[in-house]
């Protein structure tokens, strides 16, 4: 039986992905196996020796001590894309709202007063102050062409609006998707300059953190708009009101308010609504219940923000032993060395790492004694090892 801890609400379509016969799924359960986290600060938690992996039902893993778990042999998967399309819905809306200040004007509609005469009066003497602009000819300048920023930057050359794009680290796949209409900037700063709309869309890291600051807003067009549905930190608060008040920036639309933000009319700001919608819980809890489950069962490592991908099939009869160990060499060899000394035959050997870290399936054509198991676990460097019983 594994034991799943869940930090978070995790949607019930995931959990179901966990079946009730070998999974037991609670909030506080003792020896967690893996531990199932949305947005929840895992930084100053103890994370117990017993838990082998960590699945966030979502895209950002900045809530998650993701260092400390490579150290300690653990992998971290996330749901990439899973939640992109309603991230790029919020964001959308966030660009018409600002486009053409539907916040103020709903406001303005909350505090009419008087019969429907008067009403209408105060409609039509009111609405020149809520004058907005439209997309087609505007330019939106995209930080981050990755699940959700290709999706936006596509969406936003469909209505009518010229796209800049930047990410010095894109992949193949989302090049494959992006539209050729989006333009590649050359730098933050080059696509700064050329966006009266600007959307931010990339994880937060130490290189991310005040990506948007004073000096990047003074680049900015005249009446401009900034978007971050990614991570506060990676906007400075205090520059953008500062230059909400001096009227250099239109609207600041963010998905993470802050008592600097609070109160401020140009502000938008939404309660880290992103990811919210019934379908993105639904997809990422599914997508990363069933990868902590192909790990636990199987090994297989798909998914991971830390681990190299790694799948190989088991086939009945075999014992796998899965080895996470440092990525020096020789480790293979030390491995396959111990196994030979008990006479044990390798079916199938999948070795694969990523920066500091490698994982090594190996699948025996017999079981596995505890005394191999030990001398594999006592070789220099490795740092996990498990045993996985043939079926
Ligand atoms: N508001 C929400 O609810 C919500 C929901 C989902 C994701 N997010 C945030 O949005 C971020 C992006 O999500 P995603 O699914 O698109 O992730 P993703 O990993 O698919 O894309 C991130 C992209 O950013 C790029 N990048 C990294 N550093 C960069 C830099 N310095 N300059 C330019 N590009 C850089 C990467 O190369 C990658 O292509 C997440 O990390 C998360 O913090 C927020
Ligand atoms: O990184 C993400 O996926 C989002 O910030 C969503 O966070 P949530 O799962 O807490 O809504």
């Amino acid at each position: 039986m594994f034991k799943i801890q869940t930090l978070n609400n995790i949607s019930p379509l995931g959990l179901e992905r966990l079946p009730r016969g070998s999974y037991e799924v609670a909030s506080e359960i003792g020896s967690p196996d893996a531990v199932l986290v949305r947005s929840a600060d895992m930084h100053k938690l103890e994370i117990p020796a017993s838990v082998k992996a960590i699945g966030r039902a979502g895209a950002g893993t900045n809530n998650i001590p993701v260092a400390a778990m490579s150290q300690r042999g653990v992998p971290v998967f996330n749901a990439p894309g899973a939640n992109a399309n309603a991230v790029k819905e919020l964001v959308l809306a966030g660009l018409l709202m600002a486009a053409r200040n539907i916040p103020q004007a709903l406001d303005f509609v909350k505090k009419l007063d008087g019969d429907d005469h008067a009403l209408h009066k105060q409609v039509e003497d009111g609405k020149k102050k809520f004058v907005g602009f439209e997309l087609p000819g505007r330019t939106l300048g995209v930080i981050g062409l990755g699940a959700i920023g290709v999706k936006l930057a596509n969406t936003a050359v469909e209505l009518g609006m010229e796209v800049f794009g930047y990410d010095p680290a894109m992949t193949v796949q989302n090049a494959w998707k992006l539209d050729s209409r989006v333009k590649q900037a050359l730098s933050v700063d080059d696509l700064v300059a050329k966006s009266q709309f600007i959307s931010v869309h990339v994880p937060l890291l130490e290189a991310t953190r005040g990506l948007i600051n004073a000096e990047r807003l003074k680049l900015m067009k005249k009446q401009g708009v900034i978007l971050n549905f990614a991570r506060a930190e990676i906007v400075d608060d205090r520059a953008v009101v500062e230059a909400l008040a001096a009227g250099t920036l239109h609207a600041y639309v963010c998905d993470f308010p802050s008592n600097a933000l609070k109160g401020n009319p140009r502000v938008l700001a939404t309660p880290h609504l992103g990811a919210s919608t019934g379908e993105a819980e639904d997809n990422c809890a599914v997508m990363v219940a069933e990868q902590i489950r192909e790990f636990l069962e199987v090994g297989n490592v798909r998914n991971s923000v830390n681990f190299p991908e790694a799948v190989m099939p088991l086939l009945p009869g075999k014992t796998r032993l899965t080895v996470v160990n440092a990525n020096v060499p020789n480790m293979v060899g030390q491995i396959t060395t111990a196994l030979a000394k008990h006479n044990l035959n390798i079916a199938d050997l999948l070795n694969k790492s990523r920066g500091d870290i490698a994982y090594t399936l190996v699948d025996i054509d017999s079981a596995v004694g505890e005394a191999v198991v030990a001398e594999i676990a006592a070789i220099q460097g490795v740092l996990k090892l498990r045993v996985i019983a043939a079926r």
